[in-house]
């Protein structure tokens, strides 16, 4: 793709400030590479190559999905209305069992277009064949934090594969793709992978300098199996007492927690990945975010993966989360709309370590740009992020960008064919039955 310079004119600006409080300006933005080179009132137009008439229309930064695992948009739709232990054991990992590269390839090809279709940036994701969804990101132009899923159940062989499968994505893909795509080690819970694999993860994340992306307290169960397992230990405690928690950890779910836990979190600096859709669906429980706010912890936003939610889109989650604080809590005040916005941008690019998240001079150039000319934005709220939070939803977005790159202009797909992704992707789900059915025959 060849870089250009992108003036925005005329555009109403939401801002996160990252201390649960948003700006609202009305100025023009000018995109130089891949960063945000200025903010002003009538920028000239000679400095760019590409104008874009951004009137009736909201500037905000693009939305930071912070746990995902992308090719499982392959699975949607395919094990509903189950718990998370059922669900898992009795219908995804037998899936699973027949997942290829080319498969996870095509699924992420169509989570990455349903992300950027709905303003969706950059994604934190944990799955398999990473090759296959890093050749898929640099393609369609996305930034991403990919880890490999690593499952060992305590078994020594397996857990040396799942080392050579996260290394190899580390030394093959970090810092890749124009900085787009970073890396991060993926052990998958502290329920599937053992002490011995969580004690050799912090030490390869330090080496290798990367961070650690890992499920956390995600139901009710998984507190009383670790208890159970770990003399009398809850899971962020058996992660403490190996020295694992650190600032790099971004912890998804975070569900179930003590409060003797949000000191553990607090005290280390662990990012939570709050995911309510699939914590709604799943019915695994509701996270306590007030609590967490309360004690500035950073807390992001994630969708989970396509057959928990069933969507990708962080508008949907950004109203969730906001609506289920409030009935929960029965506080209509807590998750208020800056503060949501500010979890699924501001605080999702810090959790990720990118250098994004804000509409800033020197950040990097990962805008979204909403069509405020649709009945369900008409008219507008007092403010912005009351608009995006409670009124708008992913297909209101016109215009993304993501590292000084247009990855979708009038909702039209740039950088890949979504016509040969969605019957790529419809060919991938009827082999991967087809190859389920003939096993169980
Ligand atoms: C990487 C593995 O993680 C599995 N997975 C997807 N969603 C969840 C969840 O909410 N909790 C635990 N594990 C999950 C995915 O299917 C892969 O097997
Ligand atoms: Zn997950």
């Amino acid at each position: 793709m060849e870089s250009q310079n992108i003036l925005i004119k005329n555009a109403k600006i939401l801002n996160p400030l990252g201390n649960g409080k948003t700006e609202e300006k009305n100025a023009d933005v000018l995109i130089v590479e891949d960063k945000i080179s200025e903010i002003n009132k009538e920028i000239e137009e000679s400095n760019a190559e590409k104008i874009i008439d951004a009137s009736d229309k909201i500037l905000m930064p693009g939305l930071v999905n912070t746990h995902t695992h992308i090719s499982m948009s392959l699975l949607r739709g395919i094990a509903d209305d189950l718990e998370l232990d059922s669900w898992l054991n009795d219908y995804i990992w037998p899936m699973e069992a027949h997942l290829n590269r080319e498969y996870c390839y095509i699924g992420a090809l169509l989570g990455a277009s349903e992300m950027i279709k709905s303003g969706t940036t950059c994604f934190s994701d944990m799955y398999f064949y990473m090759d296959g969804v890093a050749q898929a990101v640099e393609e369609i132009g996305m930034r991403a934090v990919l880890s490999y899923g690593m499952i060992d159940f305590g078994i020594k062989e397996k857990r040396e594969n799942e080392f050579k499968e996260n290394i190899s994505l580390i030394k093959n893909h970090n810092n890749t793709a124009d900085g787009r795509i970073t890396t991060m080690f993926g052990p998958h819970s502290s329920y599937t992978a053992s002490v011995e694999l969580l004690e050799r993860v912090r030490k390869e994340a330090d080496r290798y300098n990367v961070g650690i992306h890992i499920h956390m307290n995600e139901t009710m169960k998984e507190i009383n199996d670790s208890k159970e397992a770990h003399e009398n230990k809850r899971p962020f405690e058996l992660l403490d007492s190996i020295g694992f928690l650190n600032s790099d950890v971004v912890a998804a779910h975070c569900v179930w927690l003590d409060e003797k836990e949000i000191n553990l979190i607090k005290n280390n600096d662990v990012k939570v990945s709050h995911n309510p859709c699939s914590n709604m669906k799943l019915a695994s429980g509701v996270a306590p975010i007030g609590e967490l706010l309360k004690e500035n912890i950073c807390v992001s936003l994630g969708t989970d993966g396509a057959s928990s939610n069933n969507n990708l889109d962080v508008f949907d989650e950004m109203k969730f989360a906001a609506l289920l604080q409030k009935v929960h809590t029965l506080n209509p005040k807590l998750a208020n709309a800056d503060e949501v916005i500010n979890m699924a941008s501001y605080n999702g690019a810090k959790a990720l370590n990118i250098d994004a998240g804000a509409i800033e001079v020197g950040k990097k150039a990962d805008l979204i740009l909403l069509d405020t000319k649709h009945p369900n934005m008409t008219p507008q709220s007092n403010t912005l992020s009351s608009n995006l939070v409670y009124s708008a939803n992913g297909s209101n977005v016109d215009t993304t960008i993501c590292n000084g790159k247009i990855l979708m202009e009038g909702r039209k797909l740039l950088t890949v064919d979504e016509e040969h992704i969605l019957s790529e992707a419809k060919r991938a789900i009827i082999e991967m039955k087809e190859l389920k059915e003939a096993e169980s025959e």
